[in-house]
């Protein structure tokens, strides 16, 4: 599912209409007609629609027009309606023709029988602001939006609620909250970030008919990652298959008081599917994985050629949960970053230690991946946490650019980028906001990575699963454990190939 700003929309409404020779007013038809299908027509009977002058107005005005030839009861309001745009004009000129009444909002009474309309209706549909909104709802605006927010039962929104920004996520002083938000060709960039949900309600994507290679001419290659695409990369394992074809994971993990990390981390690996699991680490953590996961092998972490031969035999390297954040764990990153070239995942101190010395990853012989949460990545980029929210996949984006990296941005909505493709989880939820999150998905990124998929398909695979198996989990269970993740995510995956 592709992702984008306003911008790219204009870019293709702009080349439909210009170089193909779609007329605009069919493309607002079909923007309609994908509206009308989400209005519950066979149990709902009364609608409020509410439309801007803009081509958001045009596309409720043509809504309206459906609902009434579906025999629905409709009330009609306007706010602002002068000047039109030109398509708003032709279907506002139909519905004069078939004689409809459009009540314009202009004061406070206007405002107060568009309340007595909504408390009879079923349906509100939000037509005032699309992706054009671009100051302040102030006065008839705002007070409309306060009443619908108020008193409708089920508020469905055209392309964005109206007083939001489809591209920033920002709330121009106030905004509808609708129960479900019906957006055209692309999933806006705005609809990513955090709160955002309380808006937009549910998000469908209905196409207006632009043909797809004009969206992919213009597109930035940010995508939603869906269950299909993660299913087409994920492969069953095969029959004849041995250990050695799946792959060796070191694991550089844990210090004294803090072995769990190391041993959730180890066993995320092996329970996706290594076929090799070394972790490297002080002598308290190798005890707890000798307990708790036999089946991976151990070596004491020391100064020794040993370790160093076999980072450069391994096919990739976990490091960082629970190491602490010391000189011992920089040196680690670096003679990780410098012997090995299998991909590296680096997770938690090993991040915090690179705080200033971001310029050490440009030196890997091996492909890096990040995995960040927001925290981490503000330390890392020395910008504040409020700004990695408010732009997390420009921010995530450069820093993979720069540094030749992926970037695994956790959090609501992680972010999976090289810098020039980028992806956006679904998966995942709040059941699963507990320590240990981080360490398991670290061990499941860099298994999937020894198992031979490339360096973004093993992310990509590693988050979405990682969040569905939570979600599975979190079905009949109040909190989700990093435990709970590593029981059930051998099955998850399997059901993924
Ligand atoms: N390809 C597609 O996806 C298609 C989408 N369609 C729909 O078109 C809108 C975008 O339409 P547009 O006309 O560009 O913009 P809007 O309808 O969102 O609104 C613009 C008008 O609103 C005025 N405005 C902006 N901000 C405010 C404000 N805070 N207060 C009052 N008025 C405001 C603006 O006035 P200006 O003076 O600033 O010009 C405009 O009059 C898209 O979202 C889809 O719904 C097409 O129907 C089909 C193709
Ligand atoms: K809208």
């Amino acid at each position: 599912m592709k992702v984008s700003k306003g911008e790219l929309i204009r870019e293709i409404d702009k080349y439909s209409i210009e170089k193909l020779g779609i007329p605009s007013i069919i493309l607002m038809e079909n923007a309609a007609l994908g509206v009308v299908k989400h209005l519950m027509l066979n149990e709902k009977e009364y609608y409020v629609v509410i439309c801007g002058r803009g081509n958001n107005g045009g596309d409720a005005l043509a809504v309206t027009r459906h609902l009434i030839a579906a025999g629905k009861k409709v009330s009609v309001f306007s706010i602002g309606l002068n000047p039109m745009s030109k398509d708003c004009g032709v279907n506002h000129d139909i519905l004069c023709n078939m004689g409809v009444k459009i009540t314009n909002i202009s004061n406070v009474e206007d405002i107060e029988f568009l309340r007595d309309s909504i408390i009879r209706s079923d349906v509100v549909v939000d037509g005032i602001f699309g992706i054009g909104l671009k100051r302040e709802v102030r006065g008839v605006y705002d007070l409309a939006i306060t009443v619908i927010n108020e008193t409708s039962k089920k508020t469905i929104s055209i392309d964005v609620p109206s007083g939001f920004s489809g591209d920033t996520g920002e709330v121009f002083g106030n905004c509808i909250k609708a129960s479900k938000t019906i957006t055209f060709e692309t999933y806006k960039r705005g609809f990513l970030n955090y709160g955002s949900h309380e808006y937009t309600g549910e998000v469908v994507i209905e196409k207006i008919g632009i043909p797809d290679f004009v969206v992919d001419k213009y597109h930035n290659k940010e995508f939603f990652l869906e269950r299909k695409f993660i299913q087409k990369k994920t492969k069953e394992r095969a029959l004849y298959s041995h250990k050695g074809n799946y792959g060796h994971v070191m694991v550089i993990a844990g210090s004294e008081g803090m072995t769990g990390a190391s041993t959730i981390a180890t066993k995320a690996a092996v329970k996706s599917g290594a076929g090799l699991t070394t972790l490297i680490s002080c002598e308290d953590a190798l005890q707890a994985v000798r307990n708790f996961v036999p089946e991976a092998m151990w070596k004491k972490n020391d100064d020794s050629q040993g370790i160093e031969t076999l980072m450069g035999k391994v096919n990739s390297i976990a490091i960082g949960p629970g190491l602490g954040k010391s000189n011992e764990t920089l040196n680690n990153v670096k003679r990780v970053l410098k012997n090995t070239d299998g991909t590296i995942v680096i997770d938690a101190d090993a991040i915090n230690v690179l705080e200033g010395k971001t310029n050490l990853l440009k030196e890997a012989k091996g492909n890096v991946i990040i995995t960040p949460h927001p925290g981490e990545m503000a330390r890392l980029t020395g910008m504040e946490i409020k700004k990695i929210q408010s732009d997390r996949i420009e921010i995530a984006k450069e820093f993979a650019r720069e540094y030749g990296v992926i970037v695994v941005l956790k959090g609501y909505n992680t972010i999976i980028t090289n810098g020039e493709v980028s992806y956006i989880n679904p998966t995942g939820n709040g059941a699963m906001a507990n320590g240990g999150m981080g360490d398991c998905l670290t061990g499941i990124i860099a298994s999937l990575c020894a198992q031979g998929y490339s360096p973004m398909d093993a992310s990509c695979i590693g988050v979405y699963a990682h969040g569905e198996c939570g979600d599975k989990v979190s079905e009949h269970k109040f909190v989700v454990t990093a435990t709970d993740i590593i029981d059930n995510i051998s099955k998850t995956i399997k059901e993924l190939t």
